[in-house]
């Protein structure tokens, strides 16, 4: 996670979030839902969190609202309502890193995962198809069904700012890749989105050179396998940045990863790649390699960065094994014709 300061959330929101339990509808077996709030995730307003609330109510569900203060709020608010044995659904009302916060604090306690997708790129909601309309997103929530979220772990010899090891969602990445989120300027990430990253890229490929990453990769049936790259991203998920794909073979409800290893540097590369990247067709490029893995380790030099779900939360070097037990996510419920 990073350290850095975001712009103060806008006004108004909090006041929404402060009101504590909404009401609660007598219903038949409601969903008991607890919603946890970034008001400083790209697209939280006050209005589309509201309208999300007020069709949770609608639809039965018995609801309570809980806003972040401070970066790894989510986590602990999330385990302290599993915690409670009052709770169904912990719901992330923010983007992936509030995402990523509140699937930590689930992990291991069998209380599922909702979301209402507010953030700038909101990868996570793109990969399971969660609606980013926030009333159809509450409709999931109160109706839909469910399906394993296996998450990534991170192990490293320094306590994680959050305590234990730190779980990721969608990716991890190391190298270039996660210097780019480590630098990127978050007031204009407010302002501009995923364009801030782009412009980030542009500008680190310009300005440093990184050393290359040393990583080794164990497969599912036990092969180890030895690689130096300039980028390494371990996907859990499809997507990448938003809309992009960048492993095709990777399955969030799957227990394995797809390693993604960019091996060249410079400038002309990261725009090769990209382009690639957003053509989804990086991995046809002859250079790029793409390896299913159970286990990652990833060295550089120490305190280069580790990035995970777009937040730098470790630096190297780094283990990434997959957590035991899977969160349950709550997704639309497949209609069959
Ligand atoms: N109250 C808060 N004030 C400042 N930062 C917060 C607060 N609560 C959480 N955060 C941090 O805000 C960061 C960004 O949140 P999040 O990732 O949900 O939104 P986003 O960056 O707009 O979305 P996405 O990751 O989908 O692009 C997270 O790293 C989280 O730790």
């Amino acid at each position: 996670m990073s350290a850095k300061p975001l712009p103060s959330p806008r006004p108004g929101i909090l006041s929404l979030l402060s009101r504590g339990p909404l009401a609660e509808h007598p219903q038949a077996e409601p969903r008991r839902v607890c919603v946890i709030a970034n008001p400083a995730a790209g697209s939280l307003r006050g209005r589309r969190l509201a309208r999300a609330l007020a069709r949770l109510e609608a639809l039965g569900c018995r609801v309570s609202v809980r806003a972040t203060t401070r970066p790894g709020d989510a986590t602990r608010l999330a385990r302290e309502a599993a915690a409670s044995g009052q709770i169904d659904v912990v719901v992330a009302a923010g983007g992936d890193g509030t995402i990523n916060e509140v699937a930590n604090g689930l992990a291991g306690s069998g209380v599922a995962l909702g979301v209402i997708p507010l953030g700038t790129a909101n990868v996570l909601a793109i990969e399971a198809g969660l609606p980013r309309n926030p009333a159809r997103a509450a409709r999931v929530i109160a109706t839909g069904g469910e399906r394993p979220l296996y998450l990534g772990e991170v192990r490293t010899s320094a306590e994680t700012p959050l305590g234990g090891p730190r779980r990721f969602v969608m990716m991890a990445g190391a190298g270039f890749d996660a210097h780019v989120v480590d630098k990127v300027d978050l007031g204009l990430k407010r302002r501009t989105g995923g364009l801030a990253y782009a412009w980030g890229a542009l500008h680190r490929a310009f300005t440093y050179t990184f050393p290359p990453c040393h990583v080794e990769v164990w497969g599912p049936d036990g092969t180890q396998t030895s690689a130096t790259a300039a980028t390494v991203v371990v996907c859990n998920g499809r997507h990448y940045g938003g809309p992009f794909v960048a492993a095709r073979a990777a399955d969030i409800s799957r227990p394995t990863f797809q390693v993604v290893l960019l091996p060249r540097p410079g400038l002309l590369n990261v725009l090769r790649y990209g382009l690639w990247l957003a053509l989804g067709r990086l991995e046809r490029l002859p250079d790029v390699r793409v390896i299913e893995a159970t286990r990652v380790r990833i060295g550089i030099q120490d305190a280069e960065p580790l990035h995970a779900d777009g937040d730098t939360i470790a630096h190297m070097p780094v283990e990434i094994v997959m957590a035991p037990e899977p969160v349950r996510l709550i997704v639309p419920r497949v209609t069959r014709p």
